[in-house]
């Protein structure tokens, strides 16, 4: 199965297991995963039309319309926000929202623990707070983001959005955090750095590969078995608005397999 059709898979599985007709706002994650996100939600919205008939994979489960005149969809980012009004659904902003029903998200790395490392499209704040928010908060993602422990497959670094003057500071607290690697995160046809939806800066942060199942930093510092305190370690660092770690916040997350297959993975 290609990769895109692994994400539609996780996505379509994630709308059709938990939106019903009660479903009243919806946070909408980002990057091209939760594009499959939005197109299942559109046709959910007429369920006859699209003759949608719940031949979701193992299951028999009828499909409710979803009466989207009456949702709400909050996005994480700029990219999510044109996806809501490109597909004529109903947007919300973040601030308008204490609490939101369910949140869709992708996902660059998730552990067998449902931690997540995610950031690879800049959009985290965004993504954290709207995540937080919600009353669920679900993982879809192809079957390259499934690992044991975080570090496994994305390799390139903890995402960590900065304000911007202080990159250089964050750039050598992170080094005496024992951090192997740093790169500030630069744009693609643009000169310098990206500039994230909220103005700020990224920087990557890699521990280090001590061998094929640890991340080490510092002696004392290790990645995998406690991405816990990472966050929190990295979290305080003067200037850091964000940390690309997502511990603990998924209650489930499903994956499309290679095989054709969707497996989930719940919070234990
Ligand atoms: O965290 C994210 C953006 O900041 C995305 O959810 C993550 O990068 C996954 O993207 P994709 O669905 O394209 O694989």
């Amino acid at each position: 199965m290609s990769l895109t059709d692994s994400k539609r898979l996780a996505a379509y599985k994630a709308v059709d297991t938990h939106l019903n007709s009660a479903t009243r706002i919806i946070g909408i994650g980002s990057g091209s995963t939760v594009v499959f996100v939005v197109e299942r939600i559109v046709q959910r919205g007429n369920v006859k039309k699209n003759k949608l008939d719940g031949k979701n994979e193992n299951s028999n489960q009828v499909l409710e319309e979803l009466d989207l005149a009456q949702c709400v969809f909050v996005p994480t980012s700029f990219q999510s926000r044109q996806l809501i009004i490109d597909n004529g659904l109903n947007l919300g902003e973040i601030d308008q929202y204490q609490e939101i029903d369910i949140t869709i998200d992708g996902a660059d790395e998730v552990d067998e623990n449902l931690n997540a490392i995610k950031g690879g499209g800049a959009c985290h704040l965004r993504e954290k707070v709207v995540a937080e928010s919600s009353k669920k908060f679900i993982i879809a993602a192809d079957y390259t983001k499934k690992s044991t422990v975080l570090g496994e497959k994305w390799i390139q670094g903890i995402p960590i959005e900065v304000i911007p003057f202080c990159y250089s500071l964050v750039l050598n607290s992170l080094r005496l955090l024992g951090c192997q690697n740093l790169n500030l995160r630069m744009g693609k046809n643009k000169a310098g750095p990206i500039i994230t939806d909220n103005g700020n800066f990224v920087i990557d942060a890699y521990f280090g590969k001590l061998d094929g199942q640890q991340f080490l930093g510092s002696d004392k510092f290790m990645f995998i078995n406690s991405p816990s305190e990472v966050l929190k370690r990295i979290k305080l660092l003067t200037g850091v608005v964000e940390v690309g770690l997502f511990v603990g916040m998924a209650e489930i997350a499903y994956f499309g397999e290679d095989d054709g297959h969707s497996v989930s993975i719940l919070k234990k």
